[in-house]
């Protein structure tokens, strides 16, 4: 058996707008993802989160499932619509949903996790310029500050933010996810205001004097070269630079990569966004860093890309029902090069899982490639930590099955299958699998 440390934080994660629903309830305000998700076009099968997993009222039987499960914490987010849902109006009481939430699992003994931005910006902000717009910086430490009296000193682990590079870039450069912009200075300069609020946020923690833990969860994706020639390796550098360097370096080393700077403002500009200081307060001591880590990508050279130069190649691993290869080695690499560019930073992995086209036969869910696809990604992370590596926790990614942004409900990453037509959950086979994990400390050898 390869046993975990004592102490070792399992956990599972979750997001406001992918499980709560009640979107009109509590005096919730409107999000960008409400905006998004009710055009015509943008979310499969015209899919939103009024619904979701109706965890909202629900939570109790939720927390109930982690409880049984024997998880040590549970990853949220909150919605910051509940709290600021209109202009000029601040409602405290939006924070009522998470103080019952959090007693709960507080009485469950379950260490809440608590992520400030999962995405889900107030509509009106976004009218405001959102994330390109430097006022949205400001707007933000208030929102925290509120987050911080209010739960400060229940809630004993905060994530600023959920990967800046997913809400900069697929939501203002790719058009992928809310707000649907499709213009790559924006992204620049949504990507540097994020992280500018994440300095702000953390800085914010410590002047409060609250006990408890703070850093921020980014998801990086370890590259490698489709070949061992000279130019492969290039790309792989390029690649690895806006995907991964891009992010950790800002809030590790105070400094963007110089060749990022120089190529993407070249192309597109973006980086007049940043003022003296700027990047002072971005790399503000951070206790740990939150890894969300899938799978990796493999690039070669092509001069015909315009932005990087690089093109991407399959891996030859199995792939889940996003696409995505199954490389759990991918795990351990990143982790070591975490520890090996950016030294010892405690790090939680806050989130890893897959999507598999689960299917309910006689009330049970056999999800044995999940299974498969855990074991494999805890193996690694069992790796890093026999070498010396400074992993704290493993959330897996999701306690349930739920809205998955543009594809909707119709991909399934839960270790609990949720039945949208009644709500019901039905545990996997994969939640039984982990729940023994938990109990061993322990995977198979
Ligand atoms: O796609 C599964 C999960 C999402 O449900 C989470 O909300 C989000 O934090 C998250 N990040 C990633 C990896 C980056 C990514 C995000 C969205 C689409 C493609 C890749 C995978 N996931």
């Amino acid at each position: 058996m390869r046993k975990f440390p004592e102490g070792f934080i399992w956990g599972t994660a979750t997001a406001s707008y992918q499980v709560e629903g009640a979107t009109r309830e509590g005096g919730r305000g409107r999000s960008i993802w409400d905006t998004f998700a009710h055009t015509p076009g943008k979310v499969a099968q015209g899919h939103h989160g009024d619904v979701a997993c109706d965890h909202y009222h629900r939570y109790l039987d939720d927390i109930q499932l982690m409880k049984d499960l024997g998880i040590s914490s549970y990853r949220f987010s909150i919605a910051w619509p509940r709290v600021m849902p209109e202009k000029g109006r601040v409602w405290v009481k939006g924070l009522d949903f998470y103080k019952r939430l959090i007693h709960a699992l507080l009485e469950a003994g379950i260490r809440p996790a608590v992520t400030i931005y999962h995405w889900d910006l107030p509509q009106w902000i976004e009218d405001d310029g959102g994330w390109n717009s430097r006022e949205t910086v400001s707007r933000f430490r208030e929102y925290s500050e509120i987050l911080f009296r209010e739960l400060g000193d229940l809630v004993p682990m905060w994530i600023t933010h959920n990967e800046p590079w997913c809400a900069s870039i697929l939501g203002y450069g790719l058009g992928a996810h809310a707000p649907g912009l499709c213009d790559w200075r924006r992204a620049y300069r949504a990507a540097h205001h994020l992280l500018l609020s994440h300095g702000h946020t953390v800085r914010l923690y410590r002047e409060l004097g609250l006990k408890g833990e703070i850093g921020i969860t980014l998801n990086l994706t370890p590259v490698y070269p489709a070949s061992s020639r000279p130019e492969d390796v290039a790309a792989a550098h390029r690649q690895d630079m806006f995907q991964n360097r891009w992010f950790l370096d800002p809030v590790l080393k105070g400094a963007y990569p110089e060749e990022l700077l120089r190529r993407v403002d070249a192309v597109v500009g973006g980086f007049d966004a940043v003022q003296p200081g700027d990047l002072e307060v971005i790399s503000a001591p951070i206790d740990f860093l939150g890894v969300n880590y899938y799978s990796r990508a493999v690039v070669a050279d092509d001069p015909a890309d315009p932005l990087l130069g690089v093109r991407h190649v399959p891996g030859e691993g199995p792939r889940t029902e996003m696409d995505w290869e199954v490389y759990p080695e991918g795990l351990y690499d990143l982790l070591s090069r975490l520890r090996r560019d950016y030294g010892d930073v405690p790090i939680y992995i806050t989130e890893n899982g897959a999507a598999y086209d689960d299917r309910v036969e006689g009330g049970s869910v056999h999800d044995t490639n999940r299974i498969e696809y855990l074991a494999l990604h805890f193996a690694a992370a069992h790796r890093f930590l026999e070498e010396g590596g400074n992993l704290r926790g493993y959330y897996v990614w999701s306690l349930m099955d739920n809205f998955e942004w543009a594809f909707g409900y119709t991909k399934r990453f839960g270790i609990v299958y949720v039945d949208y037509e009644t709500l019901a959950r039905i545990p996997k086979d994969s939640y039984f699998w982990y729940q023994q994990v938990i109990r061993d400390r322990a995977i198979a050898p």
